[in-house]
């Protein structure tokens, strides 16, 4: 297993869509090798957040840094190489078979250019085999092994959104955004997803910020809670206290939060 990550540290996050305010100095700090789940209703803030801790979103005050390194205002790509990967809502996989996915997100690990792979000069030859055989151990640990040459047009929905999973994966992470990772699955989809997520923290010893509707899951799999509302946190902490917080049920119009979809 690979050293602990960095903390994901997010301090007085502003956001603003001209007379909305999306994120009202937000903070809160993802703890090495932890799941910090961040919820909250309809419209709260949380996809904004993602968008600010992966690049595509530049917010008018705050920072994000991973341990000593500042993220904020860095571009996508380059805090994906720092050691931040996010997977999205939506599967975007739709063409080409799990490993050529999984291969996708290893490119940016790549050191040969694109002149020596081109040539398939030995030492490129050499990094694409070790690049497979990593994209290999990912599906195993991801459970697609066996899927490992299909193409993820044939998969089940479960499958596919677990194939975005590995290609997040795939980029080494330290931290793991993971928007809605069980959002459409089935039931016996959703206990496998959570049995994955357990052995991919577990095995790569990663951490993970996840936003899930999903309260059930929410509170099974995380051991801390940020919750926003109307882009302010009004709550957080450890999942069974953040469910009694008089301030969260009624952020949730009165709807406890157990009695939400279960896995
Ligand atoms: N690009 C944008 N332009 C204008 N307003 C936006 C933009 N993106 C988000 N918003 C607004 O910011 C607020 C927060 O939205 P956001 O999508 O972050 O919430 P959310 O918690 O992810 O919601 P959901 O659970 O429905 O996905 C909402 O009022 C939304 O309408």
């Amino acid at each position: 297993m690979s050293t602990a990550p960095p903390p994901l540290h997010v301090r007085g996050i502003t956001v603003r869509f001209a007379g909305l305010t999306a994120l009202d100095d937000l903070s809160f700090t993802v703890a090495p090798g932890t799941i910090h789940a961040l919820i909250g209703p309809n419209g709260a803030g949380k996809s904004t957040c993602f968008n600010v801790l992966s690049g595509l979103t530049r917010p008018d005050s705050g920072t994000v840094s991973l341990g000593e390194q500042e993220l904020t205002g860095l571009p996508v790509h380059k805090i994906a190489s720092l050691g931040v990967a996010r997977t999205f809502q939506n599967i975007v996989v739709t063409a080409g078979t799990v490993g050529d996915n999984l291969m996708l997100g290893r490119h940016t690990l790549s050191r040969a250019g694109f002149a020596a792979s081109a040539l398939r000069l030995p030492s490129a030859v050499r990094e694409q085999r070790e690049h497979r055989a990593r994209a290999r151990e990912i599906a195993e640990l991801t459970g697609l092994g066996p899927l490992f040459d299909s193409p993820v047009a044939l998969l089940s929905y479960g499958d596919r959104k677990r194939v975005e999973l590995a290609r997040a994966l795939c980029l080494e992470p330290r931290v793991l955004l993971l928007d809605e990772p069980v959002a459409g699955m089935n039931g016996g989809e959703r206990a496998r997803t959570v049995e994955v997520l357990r052995t991919v923290r577990e095995e790569l010893g990663l951490s993970v910020l996840l936003v899930e509707h999903d309260m059930a899951l929410v509170m099974r799999l995380a051991e801390d809670v940020t919750v926003l509302d109307f882009g302010r946190r009004i709550a957080a902490g450890a999942p069974d206290v953040v469910q009694a917080d008089p301030e969260v049920r009624r952020a949730y119009l009165g709807a406890p939060a157990t009695e939400e979809r279960t896995p």
